[in-house]
């Protein structure tokens, strides 16, 4: 089978995108893999596909996948890249866009020819969702990391989120850390992991393991993540410019019972097909 597609990214995260909607498609994780392979496909930190809306209050439905084949419930700067798609693809006129995804629903909002604004929904704090094993909230976990005891966050933007705040991004121990969060026996789910620089109360520095991919130049959700965690610490202000390696994104959050939103840019790189 020969599989169009648009290759993308929002600062730097990078997405091959799908239409699924035109044509019916049926991709297995051994599909998946071969496009995200970065030597034998075509390479990316996640595909995105576009699909029909599953129920009438939706435009579309929105699925995720990683590079190993396995499904994510939410992807921030994916959903940028997704909103950009389907217009440019003609599969929808609308400027603000509904779109389904394993979590939930989000809002998808074209806010000029380069930035979209995405609602991403309320974060769910209650361990039991995230989830984490932890007998019920607390402001801070302490997890312990091949003996070391580690001070963390923890956030679901749909997909789960650990975040560590420290001294300075250029010299956290993320390729240690990462890897021995993600797959900590507290997160049965496994995780995302964010390493947190406060710079002001309205900025911060930020690099992300992510679960499934690694260390990305950008990860939307866990931009989210750590805003909202900064914020239930109090260190951080409800406006939050979030510098990650790949380029800088808006968060905004006024606090419980409210919706995360954020926004930055979207870029098309190139468009190909891929034989399967
Ligand atoms: N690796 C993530 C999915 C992609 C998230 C990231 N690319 C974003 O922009 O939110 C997970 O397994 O939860």
């Amino acid at each position: 089978m020969l599989l169009k597609f648009t290759k993308m990214h929002g600062i730097g995260n990078d997405f091959v995108v799908i239409d699924g909607v035109t044509q019916r498609l049926q991709l297995k994780p051994r599909d998946i893999m071969k496009i995200a392979d970065r030597r034998l496909g075509v390479g990316c930190d996640q595909v995105l596909l576009a699909e029909p809306p599953g129920r009438p209050d939706v435009d579309f439905f929105y699925r995720i996948y990683n590079p190993d084949g396995s499904e994510a419930e939410q992807c921030g700067n994916g959903a940028r890249c997704f909103a950009r798609f389907v217009r440019q693809r003609r599969l929808t006129q609308k400027r603000v866009i509904r779109v389904e995804t394993l979590s939930g629903i989000s809002e998808l909002r074209i806010v000029d020819r380069h930035q979209v604004e995405v609602d991403m929904g309320q974060p769910t704090l209650d361990p039991g969702s995230i989830p984490l094993h932890r007998p019920q909230r607390e402001q801070e976990y302490w997890l312990n990391v091949q003996g070391e005891e580690l001070s963390i966050g923890a956030v679901s933007m749909g997909n789960p989120h650990a975040v560590l705040r420290v001294t300075d991004t250029d010299t956290c121990r993320i390729e240690q850390l990462g890897p021995l969060i993600e797959h900590h026996v507290d997160f049965p789910h496994r995780c995302n992991v964010g390493f947190m620089q406060i710079v002001e109360r309205n900025e911060i520095r930020l690099r992300v393991h992510e679960r499934s991919a690694g260390e990305t130049l950008a990860c939307g959700s866990g931009a989210c993540a750590a805003v909202v965690y900064g914020r239930l610490r109090g260190w951080l202000d409800e406006q939050v410019t979030v510098q990650l390696p790949g380029g800088k994104l808006h968060i905004a959050w006024p606090g419980e019972g409210h919706t995360v939103r954020m926004t930055g840019p979207t870029a098309v790189v190139f468009e190909g097909s891929i034989r399967l």
